[in-house]
């Protein structure tokens, strides 16, 4: 099996060797080396089962080493992110850094073995039904050639972030300055004494506007509707911790009723700052609309203390100024669009009923929407972090396993 999946390796990297056109696949496809991706592979492996990943970047876990500010943290305790079969080391802080996150992400690929064929975007596959086998068409490489890889199981593992969302605002194009999405920042280095304006209030724009705060910029939050701020921690445990533990006994409107009372307690009354909670709780609300609480880990003492400004929603944006629905103008030297990502698979991925051509996401949601029909299956798209992933990805793999087991000998060996 190493064997073979070595010869596969070398001919998908020799854009000399005719057959590297169209290659058969031993194990499952998967497409992304996110931390969905190399999850599966790895528990794939654990049980003897080979895999191919596909990538469109030129590394691993590219959403975190390319498109991640310095700053980052896991918001969430290490243990509720660590990947199946490989803990954090027992020396990193309970909040890892995202060079911390990274380096474990690279001793977790090293240790399995996993080695993804970078700078190959999947741009199409499709289930033929003719020989039940999946056919994927990437381009990419040094000649930017296509490649068709061909396998019985797709395991979709894209993410929920792959693609930036550039919203519609008035006037946008006219802005005189630079306009960034978050994706692209790094740090308030070279905004230091400018005013930047920040759009969207995510985790994401909540963070970035700290970190302008840190580097003397001078932030303003457009906060278009509502949002749920809950402390990082309450009572000495994450607020995380708290509400998993929570959930198991009691109905998630009771959990919620609690983590805004707690809430109240630790942060005071949210709404007097200009972020007004929605009707929905923040877990119910994850859960029914896919939209994630914002942990606060220093924005709103900065938002108390007038460092970073909350605006209403923009009506539109001039040369060098911006207006808000209430008709307040401000003038800006820059734009920081914090306004979230989408999912990528309908882009890619025909024919199949399993995911919603809208959004993008499995139709069934947790636990049910890893496992879709003719060998396809989907890992990350749970809502809930890489929690949730790593349990996609456990279930994905011992799924492959029985179904690998039901194949007749024959088939088996000869890997289709
Ligand atoms: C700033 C930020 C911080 C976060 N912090 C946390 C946290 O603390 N805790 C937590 O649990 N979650 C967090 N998340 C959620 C995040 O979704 C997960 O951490 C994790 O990255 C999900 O892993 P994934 O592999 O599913 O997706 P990704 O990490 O996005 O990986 C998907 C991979 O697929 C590749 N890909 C996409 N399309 C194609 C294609 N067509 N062909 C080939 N390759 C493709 C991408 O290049 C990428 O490498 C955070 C997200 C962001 C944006
Ligand atoms: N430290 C960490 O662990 C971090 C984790 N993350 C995670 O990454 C994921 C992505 O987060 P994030 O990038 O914040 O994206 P989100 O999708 O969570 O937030 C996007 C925000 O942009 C707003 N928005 C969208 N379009 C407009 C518009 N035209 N005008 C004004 N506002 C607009 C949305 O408002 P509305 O709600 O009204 O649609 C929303 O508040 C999340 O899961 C988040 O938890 C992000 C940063 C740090
Ligand atoms: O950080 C993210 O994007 C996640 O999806 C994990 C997560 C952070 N805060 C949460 C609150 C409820 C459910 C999941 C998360």
């Amino acid at each position: 099996m190493e064997f073979l999946s070595e010869t596969i390796g070398k001919r998908v990297h020799d854009p000399y060797v005719e057959e590297s056109r169209c290659i058969m696949i031993p194990g499952p496809i998967i497409v992304g080396s996110g931390p969905s991706g190399l999850a599966t592979a790895a528990c794939l492996k654990s049980r003897d089962i080979p895999s191919l990943i596909l990538e469109r970047s030129n590394c691993i876990a590219s959403l975190w080493q390319l498109k991640t500010y310095d700053r980052l943290r896991l918001h969430l305790p290490k243990h509720f992110c660590e990947l199946p079969l490989m803990p954090f080391p027992s020396s990193y802080p309970t909040y890892p850094t995202k060079q911390q996150f990274v380096q474990y992400l690279e001793s977790y690929a090293e240790h399995f073995g996993l080695k993804p064929v970078f700078n190959q975007t999947v741009e199409d596959a499709k289930f033929d039904r003719r020989c039940g086998l999946w056919r994927v068409r990437t381009v990419g490489g040094k000649k930017e050639e296509t490649t068709e890889y061909i396998s019985r199981w797709l395991v979709v593992a894209t993410g929920e972030n792959a693609e930036e969302v550039m919203p519609d605002i008035d006037g946008l194009a006219d802005f005189g300055g630079p306009i960034l999405h978050t994706s692209s920042y790094k740090s308030g280095e070279m905004f230091k004494e400018k005013k930047v304006l920040v759009v969207g209030c995510g985790n994401s724009g909540m963070e970035v506007s700290l970190d302008l705060c840190n580097f003397n910029a001078h932030p303003s939050l457009v906060v278009r509707d509502s949002v749920h701020v809950l402390p990082q921690e309450m009572l000495g445990m994450s607020t995380f911790g708290i509400s998993t533990s929570l959930l198991k006994w009691f109905p998630v409107q009771v959990v919620d009723r609690f983590l805004l009372r707690m809430s109240r307690l630790v942060l005071g009354d949210t709404d007097r700052l200009g972020l007004v909670r929605p009707k929905l709780g923040p877990l119910e609300r994850k859960i029914k609309c896919g939209k994630t609480p914002v942990l606060d880990v220093g924005t709103l003492a900065k938002i108390r203390s007038g460092h970073i400004k909350v605006c209403p929603e923009l009506k539109r944006v001039m040369q060098h100024s911006a207006e808000f629905i209430d008709g307040r103008v401000d003038n800006f030297d820059a734009i920081i669009l914090a306004t979230g990502y989408k999912s990528n698979v309908p882009m890619w991925l025909k024919g199949m009923n399993m995911f919603c051509e809208k959004d993008g996401f499995p139709r069934k949601p947790f636990p049910n929407g890893w496992k879709g029909e003719s060998g396809l299956y989907a890992v990350g798209f749970t809502k809930l972090g890489l929690l949730g992933a790593s349990i996609d990805a456990k279930k994905i793999a011992e799924d492959i396993e029985l179904q690998r087991s039901l194949l007749p000998q024959m088939a088996r060996s000869q890997h289709c």
